[in-house]
């Protein structure tokens, strides 16, 4: 499930791993909650990935509200051109904690790098607060796709994981392979 404040590119994040394509233009809010599927080949397995577009804008609050409690991931995003939508990211942390699963996977996103001249949130800003509450964090763009598949892979190796409790197979640490993988990606650990 995407969540984060309205027009930090949720939607254009889903559409860009989704098919591999940018929604240049009109910025059309999401109404209340949309969703999409596609199935990755994760080493080997097919994982198919259900994922909920949740609309940012607070009208629409209590419509989500409904829909944390079955989620597995949550994707939570800022914009790094929009100093309010990263400060809202506690507010954000408390609704999570409030609604969702206590062990969500959790990864928080600094979308629009891209946007270089507008930014207004330093990487180092998202890596601290991403520390400070022991979450993966990356840098993404869904205009240019960078780190876009990254992150969705990551959430699916992890879910993978979760799911075929395989004690077999070594564990897979989700903040070692988003470190190892990303450009300009980084990692925290609590
Ligand atoms: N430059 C740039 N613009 C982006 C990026 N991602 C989204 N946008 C733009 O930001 C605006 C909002 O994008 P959406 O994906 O609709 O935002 P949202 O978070 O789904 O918004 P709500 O549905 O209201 O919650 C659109 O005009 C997009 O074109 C990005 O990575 N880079």
């Amino acid at each position: 499930m995407l969540v984060g404040d309205s027009g930090v590119g949720k939607t254009c994040l889903l559409v860009r791993f989704k098919d591999g394509a940018f929604l240049a233009g009109t910025f059309i809010s999401t109404v209340g909650i949309d969703f999409r599927n596609k199935v990755l080949d994760v080493d080997g397995v097919k994982v198919k990935l259900q994922m909920w577009d949740t609309a940012g804008q607070e009208r629409f609050r209590s419509v989500t509200h409904a829909y944390y409690r079955d989620a597995h991931a949550l994707l939570l995003l800022y914009d790094v051109t929009n100093k309010a939508s990263f400060d809202n990211i506690q507010a954000w942390l408390t609704e999570i904690h409030e609604y969702a699963q206590h062990d969500v996977a959790l990864m928080l996103l600094g979308n629009k790098v891209d946007s270089a001249h507008e930014r207004v949130v330093k990487r180092e800003d998202g890596e601290k607060l991403a520390k400070e509450y022991g979450l993966p964090f990356m840098e993404t763009s869904a205009k240019t796709g960078l780190n876009v598949d990254l992150a969705f892979t990551a959430i699916a190796k992890e879910l993978k994981q979760r799911s075929m409790k395989a004690p077999s197979e070594p564990r897979f640490r989700l903040h070692d392979y988003i470190k190892r993988e990303g450009r300009g990606a980084s990692c925290c650990r609590p």
